[in-house]
């Protein structure tokens, strides 16, 4: 079992608001997705986001980073609101904010070496050269070998392709890393070793981490708060006792039920609430 080792964070990010969702609102058609929503993420934290199948952990997502317009609310990043900003000042702010999709999004037609160079050229206007000397260097801080650079996608495990997505969303040097259930498809060693990668990575890089996920060993291991989404909103945002001690049924059921046992590491984890 991964264990969180924190480093003391830097004084003057302390306590600092880096996302501020206020009163968000999405939806699709007729069908609400979000409704009067509200979240904040502190700097250098890891917020693990969980909630049932479609209560919009996604969209929230490409909300905040800005690909999907929300029918209302407001959403600040770094203090500012995008909708604000010329588009250059966007284009800036958005370079501070990595994402990793589901499913890793690489180009398939090319290696690995090229596919964390690409945002390094079209971004940071880097040289071919220097983007893969980048590159192979932001592939080597995800752990993987240095061989690894001139493979293609398709060559490589599953696990591996998660690494290289990072390695891809990592090219800039974001201050805040979005990752939508990283740890989804791979094996539980690969899983375990990703988790762990995530804490390092946040620990060296002073990262903000906001984690969409269903892994519950991720939420034990990695994560320092947990939103739930339901009902069209946050529900609780708190440490994983606090939440897991929430009278809901969908959390009762998620945390306390016989997988949310499994992970916790000690069945004495929540002895206050044993009784439900
Ligand atoms: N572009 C879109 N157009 C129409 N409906 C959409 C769009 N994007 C998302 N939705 C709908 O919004 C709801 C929330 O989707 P979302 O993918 O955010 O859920 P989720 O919580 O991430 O689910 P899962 O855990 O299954 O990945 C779903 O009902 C989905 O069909």
């Amino acid at each position: 079992m991964v264990r969180h080792h924190h480093l003391e964070p830097h004084p003057d990010s302390l306590g600092k608001t880096v996302i501020e969702v206020r009163k968000l609102c999405n939806r699709f058609g007729t069908q609400v997705v979000h409704d009067q929503l509200d979240l904040d993420l502190q700097t250098g934290e890891i917020l693990g986001v969980v909630g049932g199948s479609g209560t919009g952990k996604t969209v929230l997502l490409r909300t905040i980073v800005g690909l999907n317009k929300p029918a209302g609310g407001q959403i600040r990043l770094f203090g500012k609101n995008l909708e604000e900003l010329s588009a250059e000042q966007r284009s800036r702010v958005k370079q501070r904010v990595g994402v990793l999709f589901q499913g890793g999004a690489l180009f398939t037609s090319l290696n690995l070496q090229d596919n964390v160079a690409v945002p390094l050229i079209e971004h940071a206007g880097l040289t071919r050269k220097d983007a893969h000397h980048l590159a192979r260097m932001k592939l080597a801080l995800t752990g993987l070998p240095s061989d690894a650079a001139l493979k293609f996608p398709s060559e490589l495990s599953g696990g591996m392709v998660k690494r290289a997505g990072l390695a891809r969303a990592l090219a800039l040097d974001p201050e805040i890393l979005f990752l939508d259930e990283p740890t989804a498809g791979l094996d539980p060693i690969s899983a375990a070793g990703f988790d762990e990668l995530i804490v390092t990575l946040r620990d060296a890089l002073g990262l903000t981490v906001f984690l969409v996920t269903h892994d519950l060993d991720t939420l034990h291991s990695s994560c320092d708060r947990i939103a739930v989404l339901s009902r069209k909103k946050v529900l609780v945002a708190d440490r994983l006792e606090k939440v897991a001690a929430t009278q809901d049924p969908w959390i009762q059921n998620y945390f306390n039920g016989p997988r949310g046992r499994a992970a916790a590491a000690t069945p004495a984890a929540h002895p206050e609430h044993g009784q439900e």
